[in-house]
């Protein structure tokens, strides 16, 4: 899907949209399994998967291609019938009471494709609002705020394609939460913008999280984005949770380290053998030697340091390189691809 999940056509009011049961997570997956096909074509693309997400945190869902990423959202997004399994949002089942239970939630897909580029800002938010049910005077404060929030206040009477990039991803932000979402999924929501915009969206992103309870669910390419604003991160592969976590833990979990050596010792024969011995990140040529880094974990660097020694390739400098998540990513999904967010098409 790359356009908003819409409210099917029922209406929901202001206050039934806001409906929670107290203390209930504001996602609650339990079980939910999905195979597609049948026999020897089957494909289980999420097995019996179950988690509880926290009013007000920010969750990256992580996965190679074809982890099952696309399927559990869309099974929660009621895009995809599970075969077994229960979702609620905010305490509220979406096959018992559905028209409720949508009302918690929207999708930020794509970015800014999903607003109309000729309507102002504010009458993006107003459109969202009603395809929500929500009538948009009933909530024109709110939007004031989101607006304000989103510093978004000096643009709101402009054409949504006459902003920047960065400002046309507010918006979109802006529309998924015009219509009173508490819940929101957002698939690549940094693509495409430049270093301060990104981390402007990032910083928005965090105070709705912690000043308005909102809770994000997002799915990045960007480790450092998601390593940046995330609470907690969920690892999928082969249609089961392989990680789940604060990124903190997952990193202090892992073992795996690079050291990076410079010596100009190195030459062809000896870099063939290293990349024999060793997992090599990376060599860059020097003139004369070249800079490795090696992956390795545990006590592994002495066995690198021993190996240099033996061959009489006398390092010029050493250094340790910290596991990013990325590192732990690859290392807990096989290396099978890089990462991919939710793309729901
Ligand atoms: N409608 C469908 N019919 C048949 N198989 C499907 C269908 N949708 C998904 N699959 C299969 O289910 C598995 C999981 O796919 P899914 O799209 O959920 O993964 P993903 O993690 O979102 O991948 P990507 O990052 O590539 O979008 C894959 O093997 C995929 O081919």
């Amino acid at each position: 899907m790359s356009e908003r999940l819409e409210q099917r056509g029922e209406s929901v009011t202001p206050d039934e949209g806001r409906e929670t049961e107290s203390r209930a997570p504001a996602l609650a997956v339990d079980g939910v399994s999905k195979t597609f096909g049948d026999g020897e074509d089957a494909v289980t693309a999420v097995d019996d998967v179950s988690f509880d997400i926290e009013s007000g945190s920010i969750v990256g869902l992580l996965g190679p291609n074809g982890a099952g990423k696309t399927t559990l959202i869309k099974s929660i997004l009621g895009m995809v019938l599970p075969d077994e399994g229960t979702v609620r949002l905010n305490g509220i089942d979406i096959r018992e009471r559905p028209r409720a239970a949508y009302a918690q939630v929207d999708a930020m897909l794509e970015g800014a494709r999903n607003d109309y580029w000729r309507l102002t800002v504010r009458e993006n938010l107003r459109y969202f609002s009603t395809v929500a049910g929500v009538d948009p005077d009933a909530v024109a404060n709110q939007h004031q705020r989101l607006l304000e929030q989103l510093e978004l206040t000096d643009k709101a009477d402009t054409a949504v394609r006459d902003l920047s990039r960065g400002m046309k991803q507010k918006v979109s932000l802006a529309s998924v939460l015009a219509g009173g979402a508490s819940i929101v999924f957002l698939d690549e929501p940094t693509l495409g913008l430049d270093v301060e915009s990104s981390r402007t969206l990032q910083t928005e992103l965090r105070r709705l999280a912690t000043e308005q309870d909102i809770t994000v669910v997002l799915s990045s390419h960007d480790m450092d984005v998601i390593e940046t604003v995330c609470d907690r991160v969920l690892i999928m592969s082969d249609g089961t949770f392989v990680a789940d976590d604060s990124v903190e833990e997952l990193l202090r979990s892992t073992d795996v380290y690079g050291v990076r050596v410079v010596s100009s010792d190195f030459d062809d024969d000896l870099l063939s053998a290293l990349q024999n011995a060793f997992e090599v990140r990376s060599v860059e040529r020097l003139s004369p030697g070249a800079r490795v880094e090696v992956e390795t974990e545990g006590d592994g660097i002495y066995e690198l340091m021993d190996w240099l020694r033996t061959r009489d390739v006398t390092p010029e400098r050493v250094r340790t390189v910290e596991p990013g998540l990325e590192d732990l990513f690859l290392d807990l999904t096989d290396r099978a691809v890089q990462p991919t967010g939710g793309s729901l098409e």
